[in-house]
């Protein structure tokens, strides 16, 4: 598989990501079991990623509402499955951050569980977005949950976060590390998408991305 870059959208497709996210974007609830899911009546996106990689600043971004997700500096403080409504047809979902050093392990392990019954058990998540910090890479953690998704055949597409912290020619290092990581997951989307939610770069890309997901 070769992965690439997604490119800026041409002007039809990004137009159709502006008014998808022009829709009205409210947190609808946040879920500590599957029973605790809200109706399967939409198709839904889901965002993984590592504690403070940048997951509630890039929802926020996404949907242009400042303060949606919660943007926090305390690592692990998003502990819940929660659910946004992105208009009438789309739920936006933002997972438990992973990989938190000082999280007790019973409060990982109850994380594991419920991650793993989400990927492998909610029939309308059509693509899990995975985080990455372009400063860091893919890390073990991060492959651990692309070989969940991998197994319970979920396609997730690699999103790199905070492009505005690192030069040009360290990117080039990461994203080698990214794509040759990335080779070893059958359920990899191949284009990977840069981001800054500070900057807005990959900002409409995304958008138009999550627009032709049906
Ligand atoms: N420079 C820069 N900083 C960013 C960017 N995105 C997020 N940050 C910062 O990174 C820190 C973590 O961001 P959050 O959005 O809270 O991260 P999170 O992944 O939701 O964190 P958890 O709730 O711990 O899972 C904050 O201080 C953000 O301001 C970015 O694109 N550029």
């Amino acid at each position: 598989m070769q992965f690439s870059l997604a490119e800026a959208p041409d002007e039809a497709t990004a137009e159709k990501g502006r008014k998808l996210f022009a829709g009205q974007s409210e947190f609808l609830k946040g879920v500590v079991a599957m029973s605790g899911l809200p109706e399967a009546d939409r198709v839904e996106v889901c965002f993984a990623g590592r504690s403070n990689v940048g997951k509630s600043s890039l929802i926020n971004a996404l949907t242009g509402t400042k303060g949606l997700a919660r943007a926090s500096n305390t690592p692990g403080r998003t502990q819940e499955i929660n659910y946004f409504t992105q208009g009438p047809d789309l739920y936006l979902v933002d997972l438990p951050g992973y990989g938190y050093a000082n999280a007790p392990l019973a409060v990982v392990e109850k994380w594991q569980k419920l991650l793993k019954r989400y990927l492998s058990g909610r029939q309308t998540l059509r693509r899990a977005f995975v985080l990455i910090d372009s400063r860091h890479g893919i890390k073990k953690v991060d492959d651990e949950i692309m070989a969940l998704l991998d197994s319970a055949a979920v396609t997730f597409q690699c999103v790199m976060t905070k492009a505005d912290k690192v030069k040009a020619k360290d990117l080039d290092k990461v994203m080698e590390q990214v794509r040759s990581a990335l080779s070893k997951h059958p359920a990899a989307y191949p284009e990977i998408v840069m981001t800054s939610s500070e900057k807005g770069e990959g900002i409409a890309t995304l958008r138009s991305i999550i627009s032709g997901i049906d």
